[in-house]
Formats: structure tokens, sequence, C-alpha cells
């Protein structure tokens, strides 16, 4: 049934020119939304609002698309591309390139520089498409965001994720599936974002897609296919054959703007191109029941049928098309574009629901992007620029004007939208009006990245998106006079990232950041010299240790002074047990009240509450925070004179603290998956390597001259290990590390934290 809704909406889609499309249509939301949501997922109720044909015309040529991957896997390479080819700028500049000028959406200084992304930039452009199905032309309307490959920045791909309906996986020809990949690939995942790979750097020496789309089936467990095959290897990569359409497409040009198709397949790749054809609808028939049954009665799928199939299958998450091409060499970047407007989903085929703040335990609302809907939008992003804070907006439904009053869903305020623009990467275009499926950023608007926006005229709040706690640490005090710009500073990168976090130490008093990686804050402290000139000393990098209780045990605490003056006096009784993370809340920490008959008054229980977080913060092991705890409060006692909020949260601190040690906590530290990619001749050197640091080798893979080395390692025996690779590899060798899970330290570490802490408490300082 769901299959078949959507396969009709599709295939009119497909099959009739947008303008009789327009004219005909005027599909009602739910009706598609049914065809395209993965099956497990409940269905909400039908919306009220139908899309109008002029909805409709706007949405179907409409794409909004994230480019993601592993590092360097060459995401701004290919961006740059595409806006080359888009006509959207009017050079081309590579990434730490000759000319100085760097990529277009790597517009930080430092990004330019360190040739890496730190942000995710967004930007816009038109296409005119060549589509499979038919082989006519249409023209469509992106938005793009380039996100970060550095899981240090992982943020960023989460946020641009969260708001986007399709992406493009970078995957490279060599070194096929790598960590981040898994990474980018989970955060898709997370929020049913449909995509297309695309198998870049296939100049490369050693490039072999059909290792890496096997990759692609046996690690990411995605079936997926190539819709094309190269025509050359490496050097002489000269194009590639659109399987779908049975055409040979080849660049020319200096910079390959000249797109040349053609009917003769080059007889070099005629068998491959065969064989890879029926490889196709063989996946195909995998998830798709239309080619299936074809297929089962010997029937060869027409080139409509086939791209309609492709489509319905990635729009509905049981499948990956695979794209071939070499963006430097700048060769099968504009079919690619022409697969993004085919196969990844339209605003409307994307699931997006909110919930009805007035109703929390009713399912939640779908969203529909007509205009004539009331707005609901959805603040993803902050940045501090030239004129003044600049929030990134994913409208959903509705429309929103310049000068317009919208209301901040959380708090009720009201706020004007004083300047509305489209964002190409640090340029800006001034609109007056977006329509609902659009990306856009508005001026002078206070919020904080996850907060949804609307008319006024209901109560529906959208979620937030996944957020990652920090794995590292460092002191950091100003080197001079401290300044407002250094708590300025420190203010708005808070703000704008989530996973960036301050706090002043109790004992020492000094300021600490934490964050995802060295990395991440390396470019914090950078950025606090130039762009607020403030220069600052850091102490060592410390791991984000935890602790946690592994036993329960019973608390009944009595905090009492009642001698003299106003008196203090609260009694607990309760018990503290070890809890597991609950995946739907979110959290691994729990306050519960089973207080029953007014022992403990209930206007008190909030205190008790907040006592018990205040004594989450600070673990008497080692002085990290705690975690994986659950406190449960029954009974206790309150004095009718002498009880007060401040005796009843002291109270359940100080019984957290006397019932610590009973609940055996131990000391977690955080446990990173490193990956190594080096030369052959360096694998026993690295392994030695990863081994002397602890490390467990999960998974090795050796290809014909380098080799891929997966280890889990501790993040505190990983410092220093970029010097120890680079030598040991003669500078030849890269590794990532992204934070896979908190495990309990060995006993001898354990022993040696809690003594190290011990010297830093006042008592062992007299
Ligand atoms: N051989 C080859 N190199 C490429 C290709 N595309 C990109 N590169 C190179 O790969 C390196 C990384 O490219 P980027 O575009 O910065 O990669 P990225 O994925 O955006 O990098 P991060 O955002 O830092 O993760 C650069 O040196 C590029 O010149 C390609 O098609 N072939």
């Amino acid at each position: 049934m769901v299959v078949n809704l959507g396969h009709r909406f599709l295939q009119t889609c497909l099959r009739t020119r947008p303008s009789v499309y327009a004219a005909c249509h005027s599909t009602r939301w739910a009706t598609t939304a049914a065809a395209v949501a993965p099956e497990t997922t409940p269905q909400p109720e039908a919306p009220a609002y139908d899309l109008s044909d002029k909805d409709n015309q706007r949405l179907r040529f409409q794409r909004n698309i994230g480019v993601s991957a592993h590092i360097d896997s060459g995401k701004t390479t290919l961006t740059e591309r595409i806006l080359y080819y888009t006509g959207r700028i009017r050079d081309i500049h590579e990434v730490r390139g000759r000319d100085n000028v760097g990529a277009k959406m790597d517009h930080m200084e430092l990004e330019r520089e360190k040739g890496i992304t730190i942000q995710s930039a967004a930007t816009f452009c038109d296409w005119v498409a060549t589509m499979p199905a038919t082989g006519e032309k249409e023209e469509y309307a992106i938005n793009i965001i380039d996100t970060p490959g550095h899981v240090d920045f992982t943020i960023e791909v989460e946020r641009a994720l969260r708001v986007l309906d399709g992406a493009i996986l970078v995957l490279c020809a060599v070194a096929g599936v790598q960590s981040q990949t898994t990474t980018v690939d989970r955060q898709m995942r997370r929020y049913n974002v449909p995509r297309i790979s695309f198998i870049n750097k296939m100049d490369r020496p050693g490039a072999n897609p059909w290792r890496v789309i096997e990759q692609i089936r046996t690690k990411l467990r995605i079936p997926a296919a190539a819709v094309q095959v190269p025509i050359g290897v490496e050097d002489n990569l000269r194009g590639v054959v659109d399987l779908v359409r049975w055409k040979a497409i080849y660049n020319e040009g200096t910079k390959g703007n000249t797109v040349v198709e053609s009917d003769e397949i080059p007889a070099e790749v005629l068998k491959l191109a065969q064989d890879k054809r029926r490889e196709l609808l063989e996946q195909l028939a995998e998830v798709d029941d239309e080619i299936g049954e074809m297929l089962i009665m010997d029937e060869e799928p027409n080139q409509a049928q086939i791209a309609t199939a492709i489509r319905r299958a990635t729009v509905g998450l049981k499948f990956s098309p695979v794209f071939l091409g070499s963006a430097i060499k700048n060769t099968a970047v504009q079919p690619l574009l022409d697969g993004v407007c085919a196969y990844l989903p339209t605003p409307s085929e994307a699931t997006a629901v909110a919930q009805d703040m007035n109703a929390p335990a009713a399912p939640p609302v779908p969203l529909i992007p007509a205009e004539a809907a009331p707005l609901v939008a959805l603040a993803f992003k902050l940045e501090e620029g030239r004129f003044g804070q600049l929030t990134y907006m994913r409208v959903y439904q509705g429309n929103m004007r310049k000068g317009q009053f919208i209301h901040h869903a959380r708090s009720g305020k009201k706020v004007k939208v004083p300047r509305l623009v489209r964002m190409h990467s640090n340029e800006m275009e001034d609109i007056e009006e977006i329509g609902p499926g659009e990306i856009c950023a508005i001026f002078g608007v206070e919020c904080a990245s996850g907060d949804t926006f609307t008319d006024g005229s209901h109560s529906y709040t959208m979620s937030s998106m996944f957020v990652p706690e920090p794995v590292i640490s460092l002191s950091l005090s100003p080197t001079g006079q401290e300044t407002p710009q250094f708590s300025r500073a420190l203010n708005r990168f808070q703000k704008e990232d989530p996973t960036f976090r301050v706090h002043i130490d109790k004992e020492s008093k000094e300021t600490i950041i934490s964050g995802m990686g060295e990395l991440h804050l390396e470019i914090y402290v950078e950025r606090m010299r130039r762009e607020y000139n403030v220069q600052c000393s850091t102490g060592r990098p410390r791991v984000a240790f935890r602790e946690t209780p592994t036993m329960r045990a019973n608390f009944s605490y009595t905090h009492k002074k009642q001698s003299g003056g106003a008196g203090q006096f609260a009694r607990v009784i309760g018990y503290i047990e070890p809890m597991e993370y609950d995946e739907e809340s979110g959290k691994d920490v729990e306050f519960v009240n089973h207080v029953m008959g007014g022992n403990i008054p209930s206007n008190y229980i909030p205190a008790c509450e907040k006592g018990f977080y205040e004594a989450l913060e600070k673990g008497t092991l080692s002085g990290n925070s705690v975690c994986g705890v659950r406190l449960v409060l029954q009974d206790g006692l309150a004095h009718a004179v002498d009880s007060s909020e401040l005796a009843f949260r002291l109270a359940i601190i100080g019984a957290f603290r006397e019932v610590y040690s009973k609940l055996q906590p131990v000391i977690l530290e955080p446990v990173m998956t490193v990956e190594v990619v080096a030369p052959s001749e360096f694998q026993s050197a690295v392994i030695g390597g990863l081994n002397q640091r602890r490390g467990t080798i999960v998974d090795s893979e050796v290809r014909e001259d380098e080799f891929t080395a997966t280890a889990e390692v501790a993040l505190n025996d990983m410092f220093g290990y970029s010097s120890q690779l680079r030598g040991a590899t003669q500078g030849k060798g890269e590794f990532s590390m992204e934070y896979k899970t908190h495990l309990p330290v060995l006993p001898h570490v354990q022993k040696e934290l809690e003594e190290a802490y011990k010297k830093t408490l006042p008592q062992a300082k007299k």
C-alpha cells in the first residue's frame, strides 16, 4: 500500500511535464509522506492543509542537500565544481591552491590556511538537469550545505543533516569506507536522510570503485549499486557510462565545462557496462517489488522504469545509487548533479514532524510545506557576523517575510524579522520573503541553535538535534589582563557550538574549556587571538574522565544546624543506583520522587532535585562529573520552622557524598576508534605503535600499496600520536579518530587518578 501510493506519485512526477503536472495535481502531502517514511515510523495523523498547485510546482524542483564524508574525501573540491558548473562562481579555486584564493565554501581565514573545513557553509544554485527517466531537461533550485569531515566539528554535520532532505555521501576511490564515513552514515540514519554516493578521486592510482561499493554494502549495510562505470582509469579517466540512459558521457574543455554525450559505448568498457547494468537491476530487485517482479518474469525494465525504481528506493531509504568521478580533474560532476535532481527527495517527500506543546502526549504532527500553512521554522545554526547574530533557518511550513513578527516557541517571545537573506558561503543576498522547504538566514534574533519559530497561531516545536558530550578539556587563561573580550568570545563560541563548553573549576578557579578533540579546542584558542585579539595560554589537554556507580546503596541522611540563629533541618531517605543510557530520553541520570504523604512538602522537591544535579558535578573519586546514576527519594522529614529549600538541597548533596563509596564507583575514560592510513611498508611500525598505546586492533585492510588499520585506543593514550606517526611513516601516514564510548580505566590508572585528585584537595594542601 505504502509503496504503491509513493510509486504512483513518483511516476506521475517523472512522466508528466512540469507545467502539466502543476495544472493537474494538487497532491495531499500526507499521501507522499506516507510513501517515503520509513516503515517503522508511526504515521502521524493527516494534516489539515493541502499543497496548492503553486506549492507543488515549487517543491518539485527544489532540493536541499548536504555534502558529507570522511576527512579529505574532496567535499569542498566537489562543491566548488558544483558552484562553478551551475554558474554560481566564475572560476574554480582549489583547497590549498597555488593562487592562494581558496575554495568558496572554506571562507574562514583559518580554513584556507589549514586546508580543512571547520564550519559548514550554505549556498544555493540552479541546475538544468538531464532527467534519466525521460532524457528531458528540467530546471532545479538546489540549496547545498558543505560540511566538515573532521570529527572534532561533528556538530556541524549533525545540524546540517537535521535540516536537509538528502545528501551526497562522498567516498575516496582508494580508501573507500573510512571511520568518519561510518559516523556520517550513522548521522544520516538518525535523521532519515536519503543519500546518493559519489566515489571521488577516480583519477588516483589504485582507484577501485567496485571494492568501495562492496564496502558500502557490507560496512554501511546499504544496498548499493553503480549507476555509472568509468571510461578509462586513473590518469586516463575520460568520463563515465550512464547505465540508466545507456550513454557515454565525457567532459571537455579545460575545466570540463562541456558535457558531451554519445550513444556509442566504448568497446573497452562495453562488457563491464553490461555486467554492471545487470548488477544494478539485481540490486534494485532486492529492494523494489516492481523491478523484482519484472526480473522474475524475465522482462527487461526500460529506462524510465529503472530511473523511477532508483528514485523510489533511494527516497524510501532502501538504496543508494553510486556515481563515480574525479572532482579535481573536473570529470563526471555534472551527471552527479543530474542524479541529485533525479533521485533525491523534494522537501514534500521528506518527513518532518513537530510536537504540539499543548498536547505533549499526542502523536507528532506532520509539517506540510504549504505556503498556506502557519509558519514553522527551525534555527539550526548561529553565527556572529559583521552585522550581528546571523541565524540560519529552515522553513518547514508557511512563509517568512521581512518585517514579520515571529514567535520563539520555547519562550513565547515575539520578535520582528529585521533582515532576511539567502547565504552564499560568506556572502548574502537580501530577500523579502522565503517559502516552505527553503533555507535562509535572519539577522538580530536572539535564540539558541535548535529553537523553533512560529507565527504564534499554534504551539508546535520541533525536536532539536543530537549533541555529543565533549571528550577533552584544557585550562585557558588570557596571557595579559583579563578583558571583557575574553568572556565575550567564550560566550559567543558556546552559543554557536553546543559541543564547546566552558566552566570555572570551583577549586582551582581556572577557566576550563571542553570539546570534541584537540583540534576543536585549538581552533577556538586561535579564533580568540584572531577575532578578539585575546592571546591565551593553555594547560595540558585533559581527557574528560567520568565517574559512575556500579552498585545500589540506600541512604538516610539528616542535615541539621539548629544551634543559634536561623536553623536548618532536612532529612532525606531513599536509594541511589546505576542507570543505563535511555535512548528515548537521551539521558543517563535521573531524579525520581517517590515521597508519599507529604513527609517532605512538595515545594522542597525541586530543591532536592537541584541538590542531586549539583552533587553529580563532581564525584569524590577524581573530581570528574558523575554519570549513569539514578536517585530515588522515598521519604524524609521536614521541620515546621527550620526546613528550607537550602536545607533540602544540602541534605541531598550530603546524602550523595556519604553514600558514594558504597556505590563502588569507577572512573570511566573515553575510548576512541582510531583509523590509520599509510603506505604498506610502514604497516608493522604503525601496528607496533598502536599496540604500545594499549590499542586493540579491530580491523585492517591491505590494498595495493597502502593499508588501513583500525584500532580502539583510550584517548588518554593518544596524546602525541600525530608526531609519533609522522616519525614512523616518514610523514606519509595519516590518522583520524572519533569517540566510541566511555569504559572503566584499568585499576592502576584509577588509583593514580584518585591519588592525583586527593593532592589537589584543600586538606591535602595544608
Ligand atoms: N586525486 C584527487 N584529489 C582530490 C580530488 N578531490 C579532492 N582532492 C584533493 O583532496 C584533498 C582534500 O580535498 P577537500 O576538498 O579539502 O576535502 P574535504 O573533504 O572538503 O576536506 P575536509 O572538509 O577538511 O574534511 C585536497 O588536496 C584536494 O585537492 C580528486 O578527485 N582526485
